[in-house]
Formats: C-alpha cells, structure tokens, sequence
C-alpha cells in the first residue's frame, strides 16, 4: 500500500492529489507472458494495466518531444531514463479512479526502482515475477506478430542482455524483502493464470 502525497507539484511538474493504492509489480524477461497474464487479472481481479512499455509506445504514437529519444532506445533495447516513464505512471494512475494497479515492465533497472520510490513513496504489495527460458520467450516473441520494432532477432538479443544485466538485479533486490511472488512462466497460458489467481486469492474476486 502506498500513498501519493499530496505535494501540489513535484519535481516532473505533475500535480499530486491524495490516493491511497495498492500496486502490484509485474516482472519477468521479453516474451515471458506479462500483458498477458495482466489481462486475465484485470477480468478476474479488477485491477488496472499499466505496461510501461505500452505507455512509452503511447507517446511515441503521440508526437511528443520525447519521442524520437523513446523509439530509438527501445530499437536498442534499453530503458528509458526513469524520469519520462514514471510521469507516465503517475499520470496514468491520478487519471484512474481504480485504486489497484499491475505496474508491468516496471522498474526494469535500480534506477526505475529508487526514482518511483523516491518520487512516488509507493512501495509494491509484492513482485509477481514470471520465469521462462529464453529459448521458450525468444519463439513467443518471433511469433508475437504485433508489429512491433524491437521484435527482431537482433533487439530481442539485446533485450534479454539488458533483461539479465538490469533487471534480474531489481528482482533480487525484492526477492531479499521477501516480496517475490514467483511463477513458472513456461508452462500454457491457462496453468500459468492458475498459479498467479492462488497468488492473487488475497484479493477479492470482481463481481460479474
Ligand atoms: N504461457 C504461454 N505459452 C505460450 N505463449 C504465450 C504464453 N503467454 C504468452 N504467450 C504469447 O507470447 C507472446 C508474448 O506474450 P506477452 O504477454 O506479450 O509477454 P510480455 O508482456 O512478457 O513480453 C504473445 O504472443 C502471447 O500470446
Ligand atoms: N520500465 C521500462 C519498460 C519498458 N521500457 C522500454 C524498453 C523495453 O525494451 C521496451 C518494451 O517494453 P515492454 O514491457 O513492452 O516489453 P515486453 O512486454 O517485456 O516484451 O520498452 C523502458 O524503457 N522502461
Ligand atoms: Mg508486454
């Protein structure tokens, strides 16, 4: 549980309201199943989907100044600098009125992780961290077929470079908190969603 203070402004310029939330990390390698196990927990779960990811590539789409500096690093396959994403993060979350939200693909490095506990003083309820072989996450992603610039071989080797070297360290650093929720992420879509719905059982099932 956290709270986004009231500051009237901080240091990207973004007006703060009082919001108590609950936030959930979601973590794991390129192609590991993320968004979509993300998907299956807003239905069951009522939580909200933030991907970092999709925010970045929202404001590409969008014309903003940042832009062009967005899509050449994620053609690279690295992490934006923290500042650029976690105001996408904290926008997304003062323009929701839902009070629980999967934070996917984020923080992918120590510096995503000191910046939005520093700036936003939320600290995860847990990880949820999704673990699969790059051999099974490099065939979903060659498969992916969502036009996507950084699914090609070449940035899909630099993804899972940056993803052992940056992100494995972030989850360690939780995983000492006690804080790591682990799943088997190579198994079917259907298995996988079992074992992260015994995870999420402490969280009341949305109303159909
Ligand atoms: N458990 C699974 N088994 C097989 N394919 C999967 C599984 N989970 C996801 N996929 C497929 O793999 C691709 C990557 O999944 P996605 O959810 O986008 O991963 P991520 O967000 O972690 O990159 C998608 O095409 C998706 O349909
Ligand atoms: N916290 C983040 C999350 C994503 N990005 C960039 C760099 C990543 O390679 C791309 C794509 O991220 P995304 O989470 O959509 O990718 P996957 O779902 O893991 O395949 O976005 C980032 O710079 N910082
Ligand atoms: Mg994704």
């Amino acid at each position: 549980m956290g709270t986004v203070t009231d500051a009237s402004k901080d240091a990207t310029g973004i007006a703060f309201i009082d919001k108590k939330v609950t936030v959930v990390f979601v973590l794991g390698g390129p192609g590991s199943g993320k968004g979509t196990q993300c998907a299956n927990i807003v239905e069951h779960f009522g939580f909200t989907h933030l991907s970092a990811g999709d925010l970045l590539r929202a404001e590409i789409k969008s014309g903003s100044e940042n832009g062009t500096m967005i899509q050449n690093m994620i053609k690279e396959g690295k992490i934006v600098p923290s500042e650029v994403t976690i105001k996408l993060l904290q926008k997304a979350i003062l323009d929701t009125a839902n009070d629980k939200f999967l934070i996917d693909g984020f923080p992918r490095n120590e510096e995503n992780r000191a910046a939005f506990e520093n700036v936003t003083k939320i600290e995860p309820e847990f990880v949820l961290f999704f673990e699969c072989s790059e051999e099974e996450m490099e065939r979903r992603l060659l498969n992916r077929n969502q036009g996507r610039d950084d699914d090609n071989i070449e940035t899909i080797r630099k993804r899972f470079k940056v993803f052992m070297e940056s992100s494995v360290p972030v989850v360690e650093y939780y995983n000492s908190k006690g804080k790591v929720r682990k799943i088997d992420a190579a198994r079917p879509i259907d298995e996988v969603f079992d074992a992260v719905k015994g995870i999420f059982s402490q969280f009341s099932k949305k109303a159909t």
